[in-house]
């Protein structure tokens, strides 16, 4: 097919541009409803945008507005409640990586800081609060649920059980995708995802002081790092503040598009893809200044809370984690760069640099 007919039926159009960053909004509808072809055009361009840029933008993905905007305001209700009952839920181990985590607990890094993350939690922490919420009915790892509180303690189990099975069902078609788009089997990664190994995190940034950026300026809302697993499913507020870094090594605004989820490719999908899928690093910092105001310009008064909410996918913890068909071999000339390992180690890994 001509590309530029491929143009008219799947309207691709760019999110983010700047800096050699080029992230596509890309609709998932024909993924779903077109015809093979469409379906193909669509796989390989989230592929591309995985390869490229490491991110790319979704609408139509089939998770309702309304479904979201319910999750958005129940967090929201999560985060007002007395500072007590949110630290009697507080996270424990990495292992089990469920439940409240209090501003200045985690320090998000790169890789190659992890030694220095004491420091640096120190000298800047993370102005966040988060709330994490796994897989239901693992021996021995149950979830940190409010609902022994009040009604609305159990309505947010229900709201986010059910957006947990949404966003579940949402990474297994995103792993269609990305298998059509490297030449594999439609559903070669289907028993790697089956179980939900996911993490879903409720994050809140609350308001802060201009002056606390401004005295400051390693100040960050998140700081610089790449997620871990196969993608993050993220869905912010209107209010921005999220960065990519981009190939020139500058960060670039990944602003907030409405009933768009950014999804971004993690370390272990890298890991599995022999890098040729790329983990990109990002960021959060204060939102950018209104588009009237030179940045700087207003330095008093309280930047606005923003809210997101990150759904962390990752392979089943058991399956091991070897470099994809393709990626590798005599006939391409390339070697395997990792050795394999458990998707449900390397996590554990990972999270215990953090924490
Ligand atoms: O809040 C955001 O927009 C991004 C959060 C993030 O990158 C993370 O928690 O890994
Ligand atoms: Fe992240």
């Amino acid at each position: 097919m001509a590309s530029s007919t491929m143009q008219e039926i799947h309207p691709a159009s760019t999110a983010v541009n700047k800096d050699d960053l080029m992230i596509p909004l890309i609709d998932f509808s024909p993924f779903f409803t077109g015809t093979p072809s469409d379906k193909h055009a669509v796989a390989l361009s989230i592929t591309n945008a995985f390869k490229t840029s490491g991110f790319v933008y979704l609408k139509s993905h089939g998770i309702p507005p309304s479904v979201v905007s319910r999750v958005f305001a129940s967090s929201a209700r999560f985060f007002a409640r007395p500072q007590r009952q949110k630290d009697e839920l507080g996270w424990t181990t990495p292992q089990s990586n469920r439940g409240y985590v209090a501003i200045g607990r985690e320090k998000l890094t790169t890789v190659d800081q992890t030694n220095g993350v004491d420091d640096l939690r120190a000298s800047a922490p993370d102005i966040k609060e988060t709330m994490e919420l796994g897989r239901e009915g693992v021996e021995g790892l149950p979830n940190r649920w409010p609902d022994h509180l009040d009604d609305e303690g159990k309505d947010f189990k229900e709201t986010m059980q059910t957006f947990f099975e949404m966003c579940k069902t949402l990474h297994t078609q995103i792993m269609r995708a990305i298998a059509l788009g490297m030449s594999l089997p439609e559903h070669f990664f289907d028993d790697y995802v089956n179980e939900g190994d996911n993490n879903l995190r409720l994050l809140h940034y609350p308001a802060v002081s201009k002056e606390v950026f401004n005295k400051n300026p390693d100040q960050v809302r998140a700081g610089e790092h790449s997620d871990y697993g196969s993608v993050t499913l993220l869905f912010q507020d209107k209010h921005g503040g999220l960065q990519v870094r981009s190939p020139k090594g500058t960060f670039v605004d990944a602003i907030p598009i409405a009933d768009t989820i950014v999804v971004n490719a993690g370390d272990l999908l890298a890991r599995w893809s022999n890098d040729t899928i790329k983990s990109t690093r990002h960021r959060v910092i204060q939102p950018p200044a209104p588009v009237n105001e030179e940045p700087g310009e207003d330095n008093s008064g309280d930047y606005p809370a923003r809210y997101s909410i990150a759904y962390f996918c990752n392979p089943n913890s058991t399956k091991l984690i070897e470099a994809l068909p393709g990626t590798f071999g005599e006939d391409i000339d390339v070697a395997k760069k990792y050795a394999d390992i458990t998707a449900g180690d390397y996590l554990v890994q990972r999270l215990t640099a953090t924490y």
